[in-house]
């Protein structure tokens, strides 16, 4: 199943997208009304044991039923052209001491979250180098990346417009004299998007939603703060850039919420992969490539211990980041 990321996102932003899915729920006898924010297996999840066996539901099928009926609407309606990029994969190369990898191949596709950790300098940052230049087998690791199954294009190496990658760097650092507004609006035309007003709104309110403190359309771009100019260009990136791929290089944690950050670009579809050295920000991936001297030495899904581990980490993060609000602040801190 190509579009296996219809399953990620919400009823109520698949409803948007694909109107025609009110008929399957209704074929289906599903009733979505009030469960616009759940995913549809959440939505199917709710159902208790006894009603699945009254109404001879199959749930996965069902899952399975979704996908397969908007790629047939898709296609019925004549929408399902390009898809462009649904896939990428990663084949093993060597690590620096020239020994062969710890894994084949390894898939990503969109709405997939992936981390990336290991010590410093052991490389995490040269694979996302290897997949921003769509290596093959020409970088010192020796590695090849895939999209959608085939060597790329080489085209995607230097096309400026059209870029399959999205960097999303530590410093944002703005130089121009422009507001939020005449930024965005640069950025928009350059795309030649229908409705600029829009989609300015929305990356707006994205952004907001992100950063600690709220600044508007006519804040000038050089004196947003880090935590706001971050939480710009990350509602940028996900809904005005084209590039499937998103890769991140660390996302501090000051001034910006990356749960919700990480949920806004999986939501607009991208294929996410973040190189960290934090715990919350590494858990928060459905895998993590672990990196040892130079080589992906192992890929590990996130499991249900660690995600219980995640909420105690989110935990801590949020009394960290009290602390900080209230040493800002000018407060003595005492412990409660
Ligand atoms: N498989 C490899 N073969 C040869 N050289 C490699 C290989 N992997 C990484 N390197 C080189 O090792 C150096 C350190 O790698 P890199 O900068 O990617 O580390 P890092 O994990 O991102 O470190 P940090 O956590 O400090 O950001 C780079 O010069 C990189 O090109």
């Amino acid at each position: 199943m190509k579009n296996r990321h219809l399953l990620k996102e919400s009823i109520e932003a698949l409803l948007e997208k694909y109107p025609f899915l009110g008929a399957f729920f209704e074929d289906n006898k599903l009733e979505v009304e009030g469960s616009g924010h759940l995913t549809f297996p959440e939505f199917l999840q709710g159902f208790d044991r006894e009603a699945v066996e009254e109404n001879a539901m199959d749930l996965e099928s069902l899952e399975e039923g979704l996908v397969t009926y908007v790629e047939q609407m898709l296609s019925f309606l004549g929408l399902d052209r390009e898809e462009g990029v649904w896939e990428l994969t990663i084949l093993a190369g060597r690590d620096k001491s020239g020994n062969p990898e710890g894994f084949d191949e390894i898939t990503i596709r969109r709405s997939d979250i992936v981390s990336i950790v290991g010590p410093t300098g052991s490389g995490k940052s040269r694979l996302l180098a290897d997949i921003e230049w769509t290596a093959d087998g020409d970088t010192p690791t020796g590695r090849r990346i895939l999209i959608n199954g085939e060597t790329p294009d080489k085209k995607w190496r230097f096309s400026s417009g059209n870029r399959l990658v999205a960097q999303l760097s530590q410093n944002m650092n703005f130089v121009m004299d422009l507001t939020v507004r005449e930024f965005l609006e640069l950025h928009a035309r350059s795309r030649m998007v229908e409705d600029e007003e829009a989609i300015i709104g929305k990356i707006i309110r994205e952004a907001n939603h992100l950063a600690g403190e709220r600044f508007d359309p006519d804040t000038p771009v050089t004196s947003l703060s880090g935590g706001q100019s971050r939480a710009l260009m990350i509602a940028d990136t996900a809904i005005l850039s084209t590039s499937p791929i998103v890769l991140i290089d660390e996302i501090e944690n000051a001034g910006i919420d990356r749960k919700k950050a990480l949920a806004l670009l999986v939501g607009e579809e991208k294929i996410v992969l973040m190189a960290t050295h934090d715990p919350s920000l590494a858990l928060m991936a459905d895998q993590r490539i672990v990196i040892r001297n130079g080589g992906i030495h192992k890929v590990l899904p996130t499991g249900d211990a660690e995600r219980e581990i995640l909420a105690e980490l989110a935990e801590m993060d949020s009394y960290i980041a009290d602390m900080r609000t209230r040493l800002r602040q000018g407060e003595k801190l005492s412990k409660a």
